[in-house]
């Protein structure tokens, strides 16, 4: 079971409070004069990726006590249920072991006693089997044709994974085509299917539990265009596939068993990718490139498991967020990464974390009087650079900004990528030294100003810089580092929930719109007036029903 200790009432708290008042009175520039050492200290190169978070508003003390705090915490303690297979997601009494799924090692995982390890593994199988299949177009659609295209359907955790994973290694990309429908607004599947042939198509259906409305009805809709082509019922185990741990409501539904992809659980929704969610994954990239994802997040979980806290990455990236969020009042973390593939990642993270962690009950059912989660957003660069980049520069907020970016390009093209990883170097070094009043005057002084427009202008173009930055240099993006980087933020998130002292694998913050939008579909049905909501929700609805 999982450690319940109000982080606020540990004596590290109270030292970090303390601590707070003198790094808050000093500059991240004085940091680097004081200490000559800060990059060698401050930073970790783990599996060909560089973690640099020397540009933090931390010392050696702060990050001792960030270390005491986790320690007090018993984040070890947390590690180890989690590992061991306790139900840590107690508030649906379940196990949470994504890291089963990538378990490379194949060392026993017990989930009630039995080693999950083989299911894991005949899953992984039928995966690899079905992907050669479909890729090498020994398998045939209805009328005989090899699939071409590929449509992913599903929502949050059976959709995000997969969409971001398969844009970020776009590179890797076999000859099929990936289209992924989430929304339920129609023009998301009449969109997708435009540009598809039901003789070629083959249709993922991705739920966990095969019951959420979205998926269901994009499903149901996907199965009727298919069938109004011309094919009969008995076509469709050509053309669908079903990933879900639901195997009752997968034939209810019409696909063949034989086609279903099964996960258990013990897998969170947005912790899915590394299962049979990853279908689509393997379709695209290949099984291949897909087991090197798995491998790389195995690495990830070796790490997390293994590395004392002060080298642990997840841990030093955690306890970050929690010294920002929780003593400087930082409300949002910005991902940005410098690679025009990674562009969902921000996406991705967006229901990794907030999900995961923006609750406001603690583990002892209690209200909580600190901050939890963050709101997790970001662009890829340089274009995040000539949008919001101004704020995080200038604004009254404080947004602690990771920035990632690869060292090699997988598109060399003319100077492009030196000139993306200038802008990467350039942001951090800016928003740690800022520009100073001189500076400005300086600057103004050789364009030619006079006097007073010196005066006039400089307080605009001054920079306070001091602004934070985790700097995340890959060597390349392969599916390998993919992977290894995706886990090192998941169990960051987890490092961060343990010490808020919250559940971090439930979200029943989804299920109240679920509930009133079942209650209000039946009131869409005729042209009745509505009376039972408020008066905004009253006249909401009835305006909309004048209007269709
Ligand atoms: O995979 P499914 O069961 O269809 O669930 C899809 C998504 O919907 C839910 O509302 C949850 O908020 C998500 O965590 C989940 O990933």
């Amino acid at each position: 079971m999982l450690p319940k200790i109000d982080f606020t009432t540990t004596t590290a708290y109270k030292y970090l409070a303390d601590h707070f008042i003198t790094i808050n009175e000093t500059s991240l520039k004085d940091l680097f004069t004081q200490d000559g050492e800060r990059f060698e200290k401050f930073s970790i190169l783990f599996e060909d990726i560089l973690i640099d978070f020397s540009k933090n508003r931390i010392n050696d003390t702060t990050l001792a006590l960030l270390i005491q705090l986790a320690n007090e915490c018993k984040l070890d303690e947390a590690i180890k249920a989690m590992y061991g297979g306790d139900k840590i997601n107690q508030t649906e009494d379940r196990q949470v072991l994504h890291i089963a799924l990538r378990n490379q090692g194949n060392k026993a995982i017990l989930v009630d006693g039995k080693d999950v390890m083989p299911d894991v593994n005949a899953v992984l199988s039928k995966m690899e089997k079905f992907s050669n299949a479909i890729i090498s177009e020994d398998w045939k659609g209805y009328t005989g044709k090899a699939i071409t295209d590929i449509v992913n359907i599903g929502i949050g955790g059976s959709d995000l994974g997969p969409v971001m994973v398969t844009e970020a290694l776009k590179a890797y990309k076999t000859r099929l085509n990936l289209h992924f429908v989430s929304n339920i607004d129609g023009t998301h599947l009449a969109e997708t299917l435009k540009g598809v042939h039901p003789e070629t198509t083959l249709f993922l259906v991705a739920s966990k539990t095969f019951t959420t409305q979205e998926t269901m009805t994009n499903a149901h809709s996907a199965r009727e265009w298919f069938l109004n082509s011309g094919a009969k019922t008995e076509d469709i185990a050509k053309h669908f596939a079903a990933l879900s741990t639901n195997a009752k409501d997968v034939s209810a539904f019409g696909i063949d068993t034989e086609n279903m992809f099964e996960f258990w659980d013990w897998v969170g929704g947005r912790y899915s990718l590394w299962s049979a969610i990853g279908l689509s994954i393997s379709l695209g990239i290949g099984f291949d490139n897909f087991k090197q994802l798995l491998a790389g997040a195995h690495a990830s979980d070796e790490h997390f498991q293994n590395t004392p806290l002060e080298q642990n990455v997840p841990v030093i990236l955690g306890l970050l967020g929690i010294w920002y969020i929780n003593f400087f009042g930082a409300e949002t973390q910005a991902i940005l990464p410098y690679d025009q593939y990674m562009h969902r990642f921000a996406a991705y993270f967006q229901q990794g974390d907030m999900e995961s962690n923006g609750k406001h009950v603690d583990r002892n059912g209690n209200v909580v009087d600190y901050e939890t989660g963050p709101v997790i957003w970001g662009e890829p660069g340089t274009n995040g650079q000539h949008a919001f980049y101004q704020l995080i520069h200038q604004g009254t907020k404080l947004i602690p900004c990771d920035f990632i970016a690869p060292a090699q390009t997988l598109n060399p093209l003319g100077d492009h990528h030196p000139i993306l990883l200038s802008n990467y170097f350039a942001q951090t070094e800016a928003l740690m030294n800022g520009k100073s009043q001189e500076e400005v005057e300086e600057e103004l002084k050789k364009a030619g100003k006079s006097e007073s427009e010196i005066k006039e202008l400089a307080p605009f173009k001054v920079f306070d810089g001091n602004r934070p930055t985790n700097s995340i240099l890959l060597k390349k993006v392969t599916p390998y580092s993919l992977g290894t980087l995706i886990a090192l933020y998941e169990h960051k998130i987890f490092v961060q929930g343990i010490i808020w002292n919250i559940f971090s694998f439930d979200q029943w913050g989804v299920e109240l719109g679920k509930q009133l939008a079942q209650k209000i579909q039946p009131e869409l049905k005729d042209d009745a007036e509505v009376t039972s909501h408020d008066s905004s929700t009253n006249g909401l609805i009835n305006q909309y029903k004048s209007w269709r």
